[in-house]
């Protein structure tokens, strides 16, 4: 291995095998965050066989370094290439665990073997590189455990295993270590020694030096990523002009002091082989989409929607209260007055849209973004956004057509209206379900879970407004009574207000007592289900969009 340009010692003697591929090459790369340099300009290779430590104080550009190699940080200048060139030859785990609370260890493996396969791949080859990597990583065991119930080192050991299932050359960890005791600490070194000694390429971000010395090289970074060694471990201490491991850190966090040298000088003598620009930088470097992508992602979605027992009570447990109270709020039997039961109808409807619509946007608007590092993490590895909100969408369908059938059959047994409530039912659901597209949307585009829910009315209230019930489109000035083509309460409450038989009932009253046009309610189903659809339809497409955007390195 080298390092901005100080050779590094050949070490084949330390590894009993030679290090033979070289199967990372980062030249000149820097990473900016505005005025402030996060990693300065800096080269490095690293070869199979190789263990790297880098080390630093805190907020020295180690994880920013780290990022930059895997492709998910842009680069400022320089550029990285891989031996696989694909972004799956780079496995990258990050500091956090990015892993499912609500699956057991084999299915967090399994679903990310499948999503990590390549094209071409069989189930045969999946299976095996699960229980290659359980092997691995000595999680015999705990294939049955749910990752809500595992220890620190427990949740470590499966994060990298995310990663080693999709078998790549190279494995990045940041801190895996951090939070672990000095026991658990050793171990996990001993395994990413082994893992290294397998012929991978592996570098690790560590704060800790007690287990430096299983490293071939330590990469020593001083704040504003500027590398002040890199070289053997034993050489270290000497070349920073400190007395012991222990001062290392105060020589790293004084820039006064000139930069270590390595010991030694004979460059690592590692055979080139082609390699190419590595990362999701503008898609060059993504893999194909691993086959069977959308099953396996629905499948996920949908083991993790019905293991959250709580959440899930709590989606479908508010709904028949929501629709019981939308009952007993009205006189009771009144839908089925023959001279006020039409104005109560369209009321009625408001209400019933209002909720349907409230229910979806709130079911999915953090379905996106309280994921946002696990997605970020896979689309880099090749999983398609529109898989992903599609997927998600999927799942979320049946959650969302319990809820409104709750919703609206709670609320017509208390309150009979006097026609169309299977169609009504119907709508309803179709309203949820576009509804929580625009939810997933509103996901997909914010950057924190609470940035998603504050901005929830942004999207109810056009749909109070815009629907037509609060206040007649027909007063609107022209270019607010088009938007109104484009909001989903305008057709959810033409559609259901059809189904009631409104506008038959209201017949000439309708415009002078709801001041809706006539004909409002005489919309054809079809009309109203395909543009509430296309709602939805472009509201996910917005959705797709999105995260293909903010995801982009
Ligand atoms: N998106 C960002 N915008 C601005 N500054 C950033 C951004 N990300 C990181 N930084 C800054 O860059 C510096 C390096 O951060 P980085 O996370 O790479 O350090 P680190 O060595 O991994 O730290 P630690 O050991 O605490 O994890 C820090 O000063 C941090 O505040």
């Amino acid at each position: 291995m080298s390092v901005s340009g100080l050779p590094i010692p050949d070490q084949s003697d330390r590894l009993g095998s030679p290090p033979t591929a070289t199967l990372l090459v980062a030249e000149g790369v820097s990473v900016r965050a505005g005025e402030q340099t996060l990693v300065q300009p800096t080269s490095l290779t690293l070869a199979a066989g190789e263990l790297v430590a880098v080390i630093g104080p805190s907020g020295a550009g180690k994880t920013s370094l780290l990022r930059a190699l895997a492709g998910t940080l842009p680069l400022a200048a320089g550029r990285v290439q891989t031996a696989g060139g694909a972004a799956g030859a780079v496995g990258f785990v990050p500091a956090d665990d990015l892993l499912h609370d609500e699956l057991t260890v084999f299915e967090e493996l399994l679903f990310a073997a499948r999503l990590r396969a390549p094209a071409g791949g069989d189930g045969g080859d999946v299976l095996a590189r699960v229980h290659e990597v359980i092997d691995d990583l000595r999680l015999t065991g705990l294939e049955e455990a749910r990752v809500a119930t595992l220890s620190k080192g427990q949740r470590r050991r499966t994060s990298c295993g995310v990663e080693l299932v999709g078998r790549p050359g190279v494995l990045l960890l940041d801190e895996p270590a951090a939070g672990l005791d000095p026991g658990l600490e050793r171990r996990l070194m001993i395994m990413l020694r082994r893992l290294a000694d397998e012929g991978r390429g592996v570098l690790v971000a560590t704060h800790s030096t007690a287990s430096l010395h299983r490293c071939d090289t330590v990469v020593a970074v001083s704040p504003g990523g500027i590398v002040r060694y890199a070289g053997p471990p034993d050489g270290m201490v000497a070349a920073l002009g400190v007395e012991d491991l222990e001062e290392v850190y105060d020589a790293l966090t004084d820039d006064t002091r000139p930069a270590g040298r390595p010991a030694g000088g004979t460059p690592g003598a590692a055979a080139r082989p082609v390699l190419t620009p590595a990362g999701g930088g503008g898609g060059s470097g993504r893999m194909a989409p691993a086959p069977g992508q959308l099953p396996a992602l629905l499948a996920r979605e949908a083991i993790c929607h019905l293991r959250d027992r709580r959440s899930l009570a709590i989606l479908l447990g508010q709904a028949p209260v929501i629709g019981i109270a939308m009952a007993v709020v009205l006189p009771r039997g009144v839908l089925g007055d023959q001279t006020f039961g039409p104005f109560y109808g369209v009321l009625f409807a408001f209400m019933l849209l209002t909720a349907s619509i409230w229910l979806g946007v709130i079911a999915a608007c953090r379905q996106v973004v309280s994921q946002r590092a696990i997605i970020e993490r896979e689309l880099a590895v090749g999983v398609r956004p529109g898989g992903y909100l599609v997927a998600k969408a999927l799942a979320l369908m049946p959650v969302v057509a319990l809820q409104t059938l709750l919703l609206a059959g709670a609320a017509m047994a208390l309150q009979p209206v006097p026609q169309g409530a299977p169609l009504i039912v119907g709508f309803c659901i179709v309203t949820g379900w576009s509804a929580a597209a625009m939810g997933l949307w509103l996901s997909a585009a914010a950057r924190t879970p609470d940035q998603a829910t504050t901005s929830v009315p942004l999207l109810l209230i056009p749909q109070l407004l815009f629907a037509g019930a609060l206040i007649p489109i027909d007063k609107m000035i022209p270019p607010l009574k088009v938007l109104t083509d484009a909001v989903l309460g305008r057709w959810a409450l033409a559609a259901i207000g059809g189904a009631m038989g409104l506008d038959e009932r209201l017949g000439s009253n309708l415009g002078a007592v709801t001041g809706l046009q006539s004909g409002f309610f005489g919309e054809k189903p079809l009309v109203a289900l395909a543009a509430m659809a296309a709602i939805g339809a472009a509201f996910l497409a917005l959705g797709v969009r999105a995260l293909g955007r903010e995801n982009r390195p």
